[in-house]
């Protein structure tokens, strides 16, 4: 799937980068463009890919300091100028545009749902998320921009792939160790799910194209991504176990949004040497994913890989009625209240006027 990038805020502009260098090393060549947008200067300065500086006019290149109302009236008034940048890099072979952006802090917390909003007025094809959630540890103000700019980037972008900080890092690393983590799970997993579609060679019929992920996201919302790999026998007919094996880590324990299972759709990838895939172990992944997520709409295909193991990815559309969001969104409503705003409603998600759209 040919994509562009936008990384909005520092968050952002990092993972943008690791997932462009990830594309480019592993040679997919299923990003089209990346650039990073940002307040900051200084965070601009600190990454090799193509960077844009908006609002220097308000806060002289210095940030918005966790303000994300200001965040996103300088991504409004930015808005043209990062259009004229990107208009050369959505070219007609773009199949999606996605932007990157950490939810908890004040740019890409406000830039990223402005940005899906006046891309969407513009472009046909599909503008995406793919936004960060801060983790259980970090303070009230990021929880709460999280969940104003979740609430309002769900409705904007055509869907929002979420990762939660505290998904994938090891407890004993500091947070900057572990954000170096993160980025880069995030890369080989985000960067194997948009490679879906570009690899021709060893192609056969069940090699997973890329409208099986735009027709996975279709339905809007909340998507996560999981992934897992495990040891595989050389013989295709060894590796029925190794594939659902695979499938019920990646769901179960390696997902972006821990505990999100159910969900509207799904599509599962396996990735590997072809010889070594096995039809049955696909077909009974495939299976037990339908039941696990209560979905009738899952999808599925191979991925050819030069690789002595197997791996699954699992995209799951639709996980927005998920504990994991619950329990978030809970969060983000204490911080929110907490900082004095009005009594919120926990029962009604994303229609609780108490967590207000940004815009
Ligand atoms: N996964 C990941 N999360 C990050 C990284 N850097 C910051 N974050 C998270 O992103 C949120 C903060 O967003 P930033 O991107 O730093 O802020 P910003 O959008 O640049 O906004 P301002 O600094 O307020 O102008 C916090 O929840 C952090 O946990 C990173 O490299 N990786």
């Amino acid at each position: 799937m040919k994509v562009v990038l936008i990384g909005v805020g520092q968050a952002g502009g990092k993972i943008t980068q690791a997932l462009a260098e990830h594309d480019y090393e592993m040679g997919f060549d299923a990003v089209q463009g990346a650039l990073a947008v940002n307040t900051a200067e200084a965070d601009l300065q600190a990454l090799d890919i193509d960077t844009q500086l908006i609002g220097r006019d308000r806060v002289k290149g210095h940030g918005v300091g966790g303000d994300n109302e200001l965040g996103a009236e300088i991504m409004r008034e930015g808005s043209t100028e990062v259009i004229d940048e990107l208009d050369g890099r959505i070219t007609s072979r773009a199949e999606g545009v996605v932007i990157v952006a950490g939810l908890g802090g004040g740019t890409g917390s406000g830039g990223a749902p402005m940005l899906a909003r006046e891309l969407k007025r513009i472009y046909d094809i599909p503008i995406y998320v793919l936004g960060v959630l801060p983790g259980r540890d970090e303070g009230a103000i990021y929880q709460a921009n999280a969940g104003r700019s979740l609430k309002t980037v769900a409705r904007e972008a055509n869907a929002t792939i979420l990762i939660d900080n505290d998904a994938w890092h090891d407890n004993e690393e500091s947070i900057q160790a572990g954000f170096e983590t993160i980025n880069q799970n995030i890369a080989q997993r985000v960067g194997l799910l948009f490679a879906s579609g570009e690899v021709v060679d060893g192609v056969g019929e069940s090699v997973v194209d890329s409208s099986e992920v735009i027709n996975t996201l279709r339905p809007g919302g909340i998507a996560s991504i999981g992934y897992a790999s495990a040891a595989a026998a050389e013989d295709s007919a060894d590796n029925v176990n190794n594939i659902i094996t695979a499938t019920r880590n990646a769901l179960l324990a390696g997902t972006s949004l821990p505990d999100a299972v159910e969900a509207d759709t799904a599509l599962l990838v396996v990735a590997g040497d072809p010889d070594r895939i096995s039809r049955k172990g696909v077909e009974r992944a495939r299976n037990w994913v339908e039941e696990e997520t209560g979905s009738l709409e899952v999808r599925g295909g191979d991925f050819p890989l030069d690789s002595e193991r197997l791996a699954a990815l699992v995209l799951l559309g639709g996980v927005e009625r998920s504990d994991r969001i619950d329990e978030f969104l809970q969060r983000a409503r204490e911080a929110h209240e907490r900082a004095s705003e009005p009594t919120p409603d926990p029962d009604d998600a994303f229609e609780n006027e108490q967590l207000d759209d940004l815009f």
